[in-house]
């Protein structure tokens, strides 16, 4: 069933669009995936999981696993970051922090260091061939991601390694994983460690119910949140008190049941109450969506007119990682669409 009217979708796709909470091996191709999966001999019962199709919170992490044996190597890496750039760009995304969870793997010779090199060519390699093939260039920055399952060394690794490669396009730190692993104090020292090397830090948070972590991170101000989809009143009432900005992520909400339906979904109440909110893929393979089907869902399920829609797209530069002056340009870029498709318009 679809969640959104072809003219909805026609004019999102026109609609200039950062992208903000976006997992690098949840944002494979489909055809890429088989193409792996076939190379690498997996087995098919294996490939079939793979293959969309509904599945809970649970089964996504058993999934990534499985896409996480087939993106073993720097190569493949590399390729599927610019295989995500160009899809990205090719949906009007005219900014992309991309996030990913740097990986250790001896057996092919890489090191943390090395995965997120491999992964930063593929930026540089997507953004030059982008402004040939579409006509439009896309500005990437990379978020690195500490895995729940990491310990505080590990943690504390990917935030020097995120400090030491600003300069080349990190810009911040994503906490993610299974939301029913690990605890906040096993990372909060290097997310504080983060924010004093001028990292930014976004976490995704109540995506389970969990109370005490949820107060834990709201106290923690980080720069941003992801999901917030379970909170009580007291946390509701913590949360609009901070006004944090939020990746809401319709799609992987409703496809893993964390929120029951888009109707109900706390976007809703966030947008009401004048919360700043960004809409986001969170894993365009793994949900089969693009960040163009997120606003087209929510234009029908939040009766949103075309001017929310631009408004809704344009307040999410404020929200960016970039410095000001890198914000001014993505403002200046969004406004001239606007007027080029409004005098388009009137012709
Ligand atoms: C659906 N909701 C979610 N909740 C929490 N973490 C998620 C996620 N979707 C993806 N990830 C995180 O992103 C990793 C895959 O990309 P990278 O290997 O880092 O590029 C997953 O292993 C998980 O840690
Ligand atoms: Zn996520």
């Amino acid at each position: 069933m679809q969640h959104y009217t072809k003219e909805d979708l026609k004019f999102c796709r026109e609609l200039p669009k950062t992208e903000l909470h976006a997992h690098l091996n949840g944002s494979l191709r489909d055809a890429t995936i088989r193409e792996l999966a076939t190379k690498r001999q997996l087995d098919p019962s294996l490939t079939k999981l793979i293959e969309k199709g509904d599945r809970t919170l649970s089964e996504c992490f058993k999934l990534f696993d499985i896409i996480h044996r087939i993106t073993t190597d720097h190569d493949t890496i590399t390729r599927i970051t610019s295989e995500a750039v160009e899809d990205f760009a090719a949906d009007n995304v005219r900014y992309l922090e991309l996030r990913t969870t740097p990986k250790t793997r001896s057996e092919h010779g890489m090191t943390k260091r090395s995965y997120t090199e491999a992964v930063l060519q593929g930026m540089q390699d997507a953004q030059g061939k982008q402004s040939a093939s579409l006509g439009h260039s896309i500005t990437v920055r990379l978020l690195l991601s500490i895995d729940r399952r990491e310990d505080t060394a590990a943690a504390f690794e990917t935030v020097q390694l995120a400090a030491e490669l600003q300069s080349q396009g990190v810009v911040g730190i994503d906490l993610s994983g299974n939301p029913t692993l690990g605890q906040w104090s096993t990372w909060e020292p290097a997310l504080q460690e983060a924010r004093r090397k001028g990292l930014k830090i976004t976490l995704h948070a109540a995506e389970v119910y969990n109370p005490g972590e949820t107060e834990a991170m709201l106290q923690f101000r980080p720069d941003r949140l992801g999901h917030m989809c379970c909170l009580d009143e007291h946390l509701e009432e913590l949360h609009y008190s901070t006004g944090i900005p939020v990746e809401l992520c319709l799609s992987s909400n409703i496809i893993t049941e964390s929120v029951a339906s888009y109707t109900e979904h706390h976007f809703h109440p966030f947008y009401n109450a004048g919360h700043p909110v960004i809409l986001c893929t969170d894993d365009s393979g793994v949900f089969s969506t693009s960040l163009s089907k997120e606003f087209a869902i929510a234009a029908q399920a939040f009766q949103l007119s075309h001017v929310q829609l631009w408004q809704l797209s344009e307040a999410a530069i404020d929200h960016t990682f970039l410095r000001e002056e890198e914000k001014q340009e993505l403002r200046r870029e969004f406004k001239s669409i606007r007027l080029n498709l409004q005098t388009e318009k009137t012709l």
